[in-house]
This record gives C-alpha cells, structure tokens and sequence, in this order.
C-alpha cells in the first residue's frame, strides 16, 4: 500500500503536499484528535471480525446458542464505538483542514495585494480570481477527504491483511495475488489522470477569465453589437473545459471499472480456494465466512482508493496552480505598522539620464536614450503620438516596471535603491482609468486610510473644486458609488481622482490626462483643479490639454520612444517642428 501511495505522489507532490502541510500546524490539535481515532477504529475493525468468527465457530456451528445473546450484544458495542470514532475522525480532519484553508485563502489574498502592478497587466484578473475561488474550494472539499481518507484507509487495510495472514497465510497469499494488478492499473492511469485533471482546470481558468472580461467589457460589447461574437467565443471555451471534463471522467470511470473488476476476480479466487480447505478440513467456515466479509472490506478501500486518487490528483493539481501564486514575487512589503511605512522623500530633483527601455527581451525598446531633469516645483508636460513612450516613462519612475538601462535618480539616489514603498509615498499618479470603489465618495477620496480625517477630504475636494458636484449629490459625502463610478460622470470621476491624489500629500503628481470629452462647466472645474495643482506641486503631466501643456515649464515631445523637441510652448511653437503642427492640429479640431 506504501508503494502505490508513493505511486500516486511524485517528488514534485511531495513537495507540494510539504509546502501546504504547515498550514496544518496552527490546528495540529484537531490534526491529532483525527489521527488518534485512526488505530481506535482500526483495532475495533479488527475486534468485529474475531468476533464474527468466534459466534460461526464456537456457536453457531456447534448449535451452542448459550451465551450467543452476550456476544451479539459485544459485536453490537464494537460496532458502535467503530462508528462513533470514524465520525470523530472525519469530523476532526475537517476541522483541521477547514481552517488551515482559511489561513492559506487569507495568505494568499495578502500576498495578491503586494503583487506589483505589472503582473495584473500581464495576467487576466479571472485566472487569480479563479485560483482564490474555485481552486481553493477544490483542496478544501477533496484534500481533506482525500489524503487523509487514503491515510486512514491504508493503516486500516494493512491492519486487516496482517489479520488474515495470521488467521490463515495460504488464502491471505492467493488474496494478494491480484495487488501488483492494481499497482500497474493505478501506475499506468496516474499520469493520464493528473493530465487530464491539469488540463480541465485550466481550461476553466481560461473560461473563468473570458467571462470576467466579457462581463467587465458588457457594455463595449452590447454597444458594439458584438453580442454573438462574445458568445461564441464564450462557447468555444466553454466546451474546451466541457471536452477536457469529459476526457477525465473517461478516466476516473476506467479506473473505478477496472478495479470492481479486479476485485470479483479476487472474490472468486478466495472462495474457490477456501472452499478446497474446508472440504479438506484446512479451516472452518468461520474463516471463510471472515475472509469473504474481509474481502469486502478489504476492497472497499481499494475502491475509493481509486476515486480517492481522483480527488486527491484534483487537489494536487490545483495545489499546483495556487504554488503559482506563491511562488509569484512580490513587492517589498509595507509594514503593517504605520510608525514603519517610509517617510515620502523631500523631492529636490528627478534625472532621467539616457534611459533605454522594452517590455520583454523579444520586443523593441519603447524608450530610447531619454534624458531630462525636472527639479521641484516644476510642470512637465510629456506630449507625443499614441504609443509613443509617455506612459511607459510614468511606469518606470512608479517603479510598476523595473530592468530599464541608463540611469533614474530621485535626489541623486537610483531608482533601484530606493524602496518601493517610499517611491510611493513620495509619487502620487493619477490615471486615466479611474478605478471607483464601491463605497462613498468620502471613502473613494481618503480610499480608508485612516490619517485623512473628513476636513482633510472636504478640503482637497475644495481644492479641485469636486465640492461643487459633491455638495449637489444625495448625502453629499456619503454618496454611495456604483460599479466602478457608473452612477458619476467622467468628468466627475476625474475631479475625484484628483481629490484622492492631492489628499495623498505626494509632493510629486504624476497626471496621467484623461482624453474623454466633459461637458464645458466640468472641463473648466477641471482645468482650474490642474492650475490649482500646478500651483502647488511638482507634476509631470502625460498632457491632452493644451491649457495643461501650455502652462508647463517644460514640454517634451517624443516620437516612437525618443524625445524629437523640447522647450516651453513659445519656444516649441517658435521652432515650428512637431508640436507646432501637434498645436496647430489641435487648436483646428476644436473650432471644427
Ligand atoms: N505592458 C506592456 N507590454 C508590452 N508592451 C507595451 C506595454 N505597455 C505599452 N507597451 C508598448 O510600448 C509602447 C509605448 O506605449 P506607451 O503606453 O508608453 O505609449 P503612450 O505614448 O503613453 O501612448 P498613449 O498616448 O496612447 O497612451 C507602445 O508601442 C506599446 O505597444
């Protein structure tokens, strides 16, 4: 039985089931409560079965009915204490297992928070969801069940065959003749079966992932009439995961089949062979009769030993996708003490000095050679085409991706040495996807943390002239947001991002324009909110405004990742290059 539990784990699974098993510690007490019961009803299976055969042999095959009443009873009570220890046992391992669960869902959505923000670019939102949800639900409803249910089992069926073979070593060896049959049956379908397992999970991942982006996209889709198109890819990926299910259902059903099979060859063998050895006096019936019951017994393990290896290769396999997670790296972690988050740097000067950069090693560079100093108190405007590289150099400077050559400086320190969580208390960057959380507009400014007091948010919505609309709402501050800000304006929206950075009291914004178009009373709140900012802090602006770029001390037009002018408006328009002509198409779009 060893050998075919090492069978069903690999090395790798070892590992994984070592990795996970320290989460059993916390909870060690149910833990042993569960594994103490185990030889309780092992020895208790054991007593059942001499009592079976003492009740055939000493009185109901001699008629001697006197004192059979006493052992029914005696059989009766092992009976029940059986079953009361194998509730406990169950009852215990899932305590056990339930809240190591709890602890591995919980660690894992920590460590998800830290994960940095490039991995949420590159990975669909549905594939983590659905590690944290269904993969989760997996190991909690099987592995519990399964790995221990297949521990229990062994002990009790290694018991039982050391009871046969004390009972008669002849028949207990023709039983055993068919377990190398198992074995191989069991070797030759465990790949098979961790494939086929491996490739229905992912496969839901994937349509996991389709539905949520179709979802999230709902309103792109219903207005783009591409409703059929969603649906059909949908389909597709639903009948992937529909395929991959069936492929191991084959499977788990050829496995289960295969062993019932096994089984009644082994039950025909016993009785054949036993039935010699009574004829020929080798033993009573009483031993047959427990043999024949054993066997059952005996097999029933095997059986769900079979179904438990599904269960337990289900675990394995989405134990395997959550170590994904785990192994994923993360960034450094912010201490959850608030004395210990770094101070935000007093910002002197920031020095892009030649920097070169690609997303991945097969991609070209985005940015090539691009250098320029902003010192504090400075407006920079970053103007260009679309894909042109504005974006990317905000990325680098708020750390959302590392690995670029040439040099960043903050106050003459390399960006690589300094924390990432000082780099954040020190940048506030605005983007143009404003992401709204379902709360209040007071919670959506402050985003809950606990230093900015109500006056602090009334006064940064002030300050970005939010008051205006906020006063206006139905509870004012207390405004519930709906789906992602679906009950305010884009406009809005903006003016509230604005909030939220000036309320961060980051001395460097980073602004990130938003191109959409808002009606004139909002774009003009807005422009006022951009001066009031530029006013106050030192911002590098990836600008769509002209009053934005205009008010600039510096603008920097770049083209295809290389920085082609730069100077003040007057000097730019002077030059009459790029950004005269980007103006001048500009100022003709807005009287069209
Ligand atoms: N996460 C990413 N992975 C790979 N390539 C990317 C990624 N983000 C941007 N790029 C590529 O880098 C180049 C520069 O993109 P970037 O977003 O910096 O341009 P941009 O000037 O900000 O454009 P826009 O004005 O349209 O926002 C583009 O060719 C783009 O395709």
């Amino acid at each position: 039985m060893i050998k075919a539990i090492n069978n069903i784990f690999k090395t790798k699974d070892w590992q994984l089931l070592q990795r996970f098993g320290r989460y059993f510690v916390p909870h060690k007490k149910w833990f042993f409560f569960s594994i103490a019961s185990i030889p309780i009803t092992t020895v208790a299976g054991i007593l059942f079965l001499w009592l079976v055969e003492n009740i055939i042999d000493n009185y109901i095959v001699p008629g001697n009915f006197e004192g059979l009443k006493v052992q029914i009873l005696l059989l009766a009570a092992v009976l029940l204490l059986n079953l009361l220890f194998d509730g406990f046992y169950s009852y215990s391992f899932s305590k056990s297992g339930g809240l190591a669960i709890v602890d591995i869902r919980k660690e894992l959505f920590a460590k998800s928070l830290r994960f940095p923000l490039s991995y949420f670019d590159k990975k669909p939102i549905g594939v983590t969801l659905s590690r944290l949800t269904s993969d989760m639900e997996s190991i909690s409803e099987s592995f519990a069940a399964g790995i221990l249910g297949l521990l229990a089992d062994s002990i009790k069926t290694m018991a039982l065959v050391g009871y046969l073979f004390y009972l008669n070593w002849q028949l207990t060896l023709v039983l055993l003749l068919v377990v190398p049959l198992i074995i191989l049956v069991m070797r030759f379908l465990r790949k098979k079966i961790r494939v086929a397992y491996n490739n229905s999970r992912s496969s839901l991942a994937k349509s996991a992932a389709y539905l949520q982006e179709a979802l999230n996209g709902m309103k792109t889709v219903q207005l783009y009439a591409a409703e059929e198109e969603a649906l059909q890819k949908y389909d597709a990926l639903n009948k992937q995961y529909c395929d991959a299910q069936n492929n191991s259902n084959v499977y788990d059903s050829a496995l289960y089949s295969i062993v019932e099979g096994i089984t009644s060859v082994a039950t025909a063998l016993v009785i054949w062979y036993g039935a010699i050895q009574i004829w020929s006096d080798g033993f009573t019936m009483g031993v047959l009769i427990v043999f024949i019951t054993t066997l059952e017994r005996l097999f029933i393990p095997v059986k769900q030993f079979a179904q438990q290896m599904s269960t337990i290769q289900r675990a394995l396999s989405a134990l395997e996708h959550i170590s994904e997670l785990f192994e994923q790296e993360v960034e450094a972690p912010k201490e959850a003490n608030t004395q210990t988050i770094p101070e935000p740097l007093p910002l002197q000067e920031i020095v892009f000095d030649n920097v070169s950069f690609r997303y991945s090693e097969d991609t070209p560079d985005v940015l090539k050679n691009v250098s320029f100093t902003l010192k504090k108190g400075d407006r920079l405007a970053l103007v260009g085409t679309t894909g042109s590289g504005k974006s990317t150099i905000i990325k680098l400077l708020a750390k959302t991706y590392t690995g670029y050559r040439g040099s960043i400086k903050i106050n003459g320190i390399e960006l690589t040495d300094l924390p990432l969580a000082q780099v954040r208390e020190t940048i506030s960057v605005m983007q143009q996807d404003i992401f709204m959380f379902n709360n209040t507009i007071e919670f959506n400014i402050s985003l809950g943390r606990e230093a900015i007091t109500h006056e602090a948010v009334e006064q940064a919505a002030s300050f970005v002239f939010a008051n205006h609309f906020i006063n206006k709402l139905p509870g004012g501050y207390q405004f519930v947001v709906q789906d992602n800000g679906d009950n305010l304006s884009k406009g809005q929206a903006q003016l509230i991002s604005f909030a939220r950075a000036i309320c961060s009291n980051n001395e460097l914004i980073i602004l990130d324009e938003a191109t959409s178009a808002v009606d004139s009373v909002t774009e003009q709140y807005i422009q006022q909110a951009i001066a009031n900012i530029f006013s106050l802090k030192t911002v590098i602006a990836v600008a769509h405004r002209l009053s934005t770029i205009k008010n600039s001390d510096l603008i920097l037009v770049l083209e295809e990742g290389e920085i082609i002018e730069r100077g003040n408006h007057l000097e730019l328009i002077k030059q009459g290059g790029k950004y005269a002509q980007l103006v001048h198409q500009f100022e003709e779009e807005k009287t069209s």
